[in-house]
């Protein structure tokens, strides 16, 4: 092979839980960084393990890097990313083909515990200045791009950041890549359980992912007309809580009402703490107030249904790969700036925009999570 390497690359990883739109993001990095600025893309496998993995290879003498460079220049594209042991791959116009709208990341994500000390940093810090890196562009969540600011504040190398985590807990940007998508599932799965749940007549108890953060269980019950959705940002459930929600459902079917779906957001916190999923913790408490003595519907049941991975795969939405264009085009443009500062790709004012790292929320995604409650509230009419 002759091929030399190639001359002050941009680097690109996907960290944290994968989310649909990273792939739309990665061919769309690669192709503005082909055709339209002609800078070369090289791609990170496994988020900051695969650098870590990389820096362990190379740092150990100057032929290890050598030979790091030699397996990048003899095997790029697909070829690379076929050999799973390969961290770093050069990524050409074929390898980014026909992978828009897939779910996950032709790259691979993780959570790598290594990254949070000092010193693995530096070593990755040595490894991408000893490949030339002239930038690091990081595709992830809260967690993903904390270790990206640590990056861009204890060195000289140029980071931009990506918002993609299906919670949509970050508070600067209006949303991540991967919550229209993950939304988009949680709609299509409600629809699936209001079949059963009619055919039953029973309350289905469905808890969504999200963290620490109830907005993707909020968005999905606007989307889908679940009945009810209880997020983190109403403080612990406690059992009178519980039993005020459970009378509530009481109520709609005293009026008429066969089923009910209820969204439960994962951070929901309960007081007492409990160990077990949200969703059968609140199965339990509504079974037991339907069963009470004297109670009008004994008879109704509740299941419980944690949905879990489910909602991280499949093909993103329209909406998420176009996002991811969008960024992927904002993030060059701040590689290619000299005089701007490290930072993330936002989206806020439905425009897209560069960030810095750190900084404060936006006061409106508080105030919109609260609105899109109240509209919930009155538009279940039950
Ligand atoms: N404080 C930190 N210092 C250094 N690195 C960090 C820090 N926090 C997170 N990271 C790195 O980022 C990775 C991903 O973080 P985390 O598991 O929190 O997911 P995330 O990026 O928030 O994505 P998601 O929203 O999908 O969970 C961690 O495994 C670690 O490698
Ligand atoms: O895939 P893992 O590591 O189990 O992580 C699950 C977590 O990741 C997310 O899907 C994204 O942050 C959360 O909603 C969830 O709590």
């Amino acid at each position: 092979m002759t091929s030399s390497f190639p001359e002050s690359p941009v680097a690109v990883l996907c960290s944290g839980g994968d989310a649909p739109g990273m792939n739309a993001f990665l061919r769309a990095v690669v192709r503005l960084g082909l055709n339209r600025h002609h800078v070369p893309v090289l791609g990170i496998r496994d988020g900051y393990r695969g650098l870590v993995r990389a820096a362990k290879l190379a740092n150990v003498d100057s032929e290890s890097l050598v030979r790091l460079k030699q397996e990048i220049t003899n095997n790029p594209g697909k070829r690379g990313l076929i050999d799973s042991q390969q961290s770093i791959i050069q990524m050409d116009h074929a390898s980014v083909s026909g992978i828009m709208g897939k779910g996950g990341t032709i790259l691979g994500s993780a959570r790598c515990l290594d990254f949070h000390k000092r010193e693995v940093r530096d070593s990755v810090v040595k490894l991408l200045k000893d490949l030339g890196v002239r930038a690091l562009v990081v595709v992830g969540g809260d967690g993903s791009l904390t270790g990206a600011r640590l990056l861009a504040e204890e060195s000289d190398l140029r980071i931009i950041g990506v918002p993609a985590t299906i919670d949509n807990d970050l508070q600067f940007t209006e949303m991540a890549l991967g919550v229209d998508t993950a939304v988009h599932t949680l709609v299509w799965a409600v629809d699936h359980f209001i079949d059963t749940a009619r055919s039953h007549r029973r309350v289905m108890v469905l808890e969504t992912m999200g963290r620490e953060s109830g907005d993707l269980a909020r968005m999905a019950a606007l989307a889908s007309g679940a009945e009810m959705v209880i997020t983190p940002e109403i403080g612990a459930l406690t059992a009178e809580k519980m039993a005020a929600y459970a009378e509530e459902i009481e109520g709609a079917m005293t009026r008429g009402r066969g089923h009910a779906i209820v969204l439960i957001a994962e951070g929901v916190k309960f007081d007492p703490p409990q160990t077990r999923n949200g969703a059968y913790v609140l199965r339990d408490a509504f079974q037991n107030y339907f069963e009470r003595e004297g109670a009008p519907f004994q008879d109704l049941e509740v299941r419980p249904s944690v949905l879990g991975h489910l909602q991280r795969g499949g093909h993103a939405t329209p909406g998420d790969c176009i996002l991811a264009a969008r960024f992927a085009e904002e993030a060059w443009k701040s590689i290619l700036n000299h005089d701007n500062e490290n930072g993330i790709t936002a989206l806020q004012h439905n425009k897209v925009t560069i960030v810095p790292f750190g900084c404060e929320d936006m006061p409106e995604r508080a105030e919109t999570s609260s609105a899109m409650d109240r509209l919930h509230d009155d538009l279940a009419s039950w």
